[in-house]
């Protein structure tokens, strides 16, 4: 089986690479390795091996975008399977999905290479964006946003002290948030849900950096969830902050969750956009936007594991 490595040497606030000099010291098989140069090489990358005729398995070796732009270019591939080397800072995809741990566990899967047909999320329109594991708009896709353009990130990266940002747009955010309006059209119904902190997509329970926001989501079902976080004060929002970790955030009355194949969410102002964490635009005020399934499944290595683990 090819065996490809797609590298990204941002992701981990930029500690992956030294992590693969050393990954890569265990690995006793031949492969490729590629390294991404910009956003949404990952994807350009895995497009060219589309057709690709013998099995192929790439392994992004990064965090959750990294993953997301090889998914989104490898899906519906025929001779295409995805495996992953969490190597990023929040990394919901490794648990939601399988995560190698070392050369010899990739090695075990070349030898034996079980993989299941995994969903893709995609938002439809306007824009084609995919994800993986969650999509969402307001108050955590507004932190992503703040917090990838700020230059403290940067800074405080080469300090090791990445997380402290992280936490100065949660308390700046959470102060200066502007609750929305929510109309939500799915399986025939129409709901508009008022004093909005935030709607995630998810296709699998984790996001966020390991919160488990949707319990119930499975990632080969056909579905997506949907959960809204509504008329809640902040100190209360806080509080389910805390609960979401263990899923337990489920029992409060102002989170609401459903299950679809999609979703139409129309918010009443201008709110950000995230995929798998990432930015991912702004959706404008009174603009229907569908969340779906794509029609591309994609293959994962090693889906017994991962259900073991849940
Ligand atoms: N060479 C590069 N330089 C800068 N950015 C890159 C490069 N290659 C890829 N990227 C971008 O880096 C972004 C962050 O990568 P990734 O999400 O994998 O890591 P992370 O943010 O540390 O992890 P997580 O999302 O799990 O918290 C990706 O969205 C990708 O588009």
């Amino acid at each position: 089986m090819k065996t490809i490595f797609v590298i990204n040497p941002a992701a981990g606030n930029g500690k992956s690479l030294a992590k693969w000099n050393r990954f890569k010291k265990g690995l006793a098989f031949p492969y490729e390795a590629l390294l991404t140069e910009y956003p949404g090489h990952a994807t350009d990358m895995v497009r060219n091996l589309h057709s690709i005729e013998e099995p192929c398995l790439i392994i992004g070796f990064g965090g959750d975008g990294t993953l997301r732009e090889i998914i989104a270019g490898a899906a519906g591939a025929a001779n295409i399977v995805v495996g992953s080397v969490s190597a990023g800072s929040g990394n919901d995809f490794g648990r939601g999905f399988y995560s190698f741990r070392d050369g010899r566990d990739i090695g075990r899967f070349i030898g034996n290479p079980v993989f299941s047909k995994e969903d893709l999320g995609e938002i439809k329109s306007p824009a084609p964006f995919r994800f993986v594991s969650s999509s969402g708009i307001g108050f955590d896709a507004e932190i992503s946003v703040l917090v990838n353009r700020s230059a403290a990130k940067k800074m405080l990266n080469r300090i090791g002290a990445g997380k402290l940002v992280y936490l100065m747009y949660v308390v700046r955010t959470l102060v200066g948030f502007g609750k929305f309006g929510l109309t939500v059209r799915h399986g025939g119904t129409e709901t508009v849900y008022r004093d909005v902190w935030f709607a995630t997509v998810s296709n699998q329970p984790y996001f966020g950096g390991g919160m488990k926001i949707s319990p119930k989501s499975r990632t080969d079902d056909g579905l997506l969830e949907l959960t809204v976080v509504h008329g809640i004060s902040r100190l209360k929002l806080l509080l389910v902050f805390g609960t979401v970790f263990t899923g337990s955030h489920t029992k409060f009355k102002e989170v609401v969750q459903m299950s679809g194949e999609s979703f139409l969410l129309t918010a009443d102002r201008e709110v950000y956009r995230h995929v798998d964490g990432d930015a991912a635009g702004r959706t404008s005020a009174g603009q229907e936007v569908e969340y779906a399934i794509s029609e591309d499944y994609w293959k994962a290595a090693n889906k017994g594991k991962k259900e073991d683990e849940q």
